[in-house]
């Protein structure tokens, strides 16, 4: 069991001198849905704000607007719901396109669990050949229909709250919360994935070990913090880092990046977007504490 403190920063890389966009990956965040496009908006950001090169972002056709004002940089690709009842093979061939672009995907923030999230998330389970984030709605998803499961390859990195994992494992949330440690490796363990079982002191059970994460604070229990995490993740593949250091060290600088947007914010006031704000003075501290 391992437990990651500052100097774990070390392991960032600095940025490579002739570098250009794509040395740096490209991220491809399924998410949003009506009414949802803060998560889609959130996890993309964050993925930006961790270092990744470039972000593409497949939601449906109403959070287009929005998500090209508040986050430009990213590549909006579209879909209508209907196109799954009226023409699924037009839908799965867009999504069958942006997985051959992806080299990290985040599946699931926001993504509701209607008809057509079903049909795209068992459809990416099933192509996807990259490292995959899978959060949210997409774990509901898997949950309702525990046979999608058989798509789990050790590509995958789940991060439920404990209310998600509740409903994975048909176990009552206060059982989960009395010893997260051991429903995290059962469940890593019997699907060979990770598992970022989320808390006040996440759990990371990864391929080699399993990590405690002591950073972060309350403050941090606000609507979309968890969608940040995802993009972090992603940003630490998009970084080189290898697998299971990046999915712990990604949830060390969540909840460092945390602490700080707490500190100046106050414990009751930050927002999501104040965790944002905070990533990169949190991958700056490696210079500024001396570790390289
Ligand atoms: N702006 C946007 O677009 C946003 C969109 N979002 C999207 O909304 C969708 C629904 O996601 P959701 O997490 O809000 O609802 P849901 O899955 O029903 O979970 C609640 C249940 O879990 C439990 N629980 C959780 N943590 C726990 C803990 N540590 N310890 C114990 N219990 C814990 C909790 O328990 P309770 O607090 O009631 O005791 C309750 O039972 C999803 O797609 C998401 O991405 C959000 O990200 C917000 C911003
Ligand atoms: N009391 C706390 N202490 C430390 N971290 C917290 C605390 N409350 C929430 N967090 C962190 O904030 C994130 C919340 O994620 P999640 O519940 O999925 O939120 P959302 O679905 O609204 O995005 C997790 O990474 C969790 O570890």
């Amino acid at each position: 069991m391992r437990i990651l403190d500052e100097t774990a920063l070390k392991y960032i890389p600095d940025r490579i001198e002739d570098a250009n966009k794509g040395s740096y990956g490209h991220v491809l965040v399924i998410a949003g849905s009506n009414g949802m496009s803060g998560a889609a908006f959130l996890s993309s950001m964050a993925a930006y704000r961790s270092g990744a090169g470039l972000v593409r972002i497949l939601t449906v056709s109403k959070n287009r607007t929005i998500l090209q004002t508040l986050l430009p940089e990213a590549i909006i690709t579209t879909y209508d719901e209907r196109e799954a009842f009226e023409s699924k093979d037009c839908l799965l061939s867009k999504i069958k396109q942006c997985l051959d672009w992806a080299s990290v995907v985040v599946l699931g923030p926001g993504l509701s669990t209607e008809y057509y999230s079903k049909i795209i998330v068992e459809y990416v389970l099933s192509e996807c050949y990259v490292p995959m984030i899978i959060d949210a709605d997409a774990l509901n998803i898997i949950a309702y229909d525990n046979s999608l499961t058989k798509y789990y390859t050790d590509n995958i990195i789940i991060t439920p709250h404990i209310g998600e994992m509740s409903r994975l494992i048909n176990i009552p949330i206060e059982d989960i919360l009395a010893d997260t440690q051991k429903y995290a490796k059962e469940y890593a363990n019997k699907y060979g994935i990770t598992v970022v079982l989320k808390s006040h002191r996440s759990v990371i059970a990864a391929k080699e070990d399993t990590f405690i994460n002591e950073s972060g604070t309350p403050a941090m229990a606000k609507a979309g913090s968890g969608d940040v995490l995802c993009g972090i993740i992603a940003g630490m593949f998009c970084l080189g880092i290898e697998d299971d250091l990046a999915v712990a060290l990604g949830v060390y600088i969540h909840g460092l990046a945390g602490n700080l947007a707490g500190q100046k914010q106050g414990e009751h006031s930050i927002i999501a977007r104040d965790i944002l704000d905070n990533i990169g003075e949190v991958l700056n501290r490696r210079k500024r504490n001396g570790l390289i």
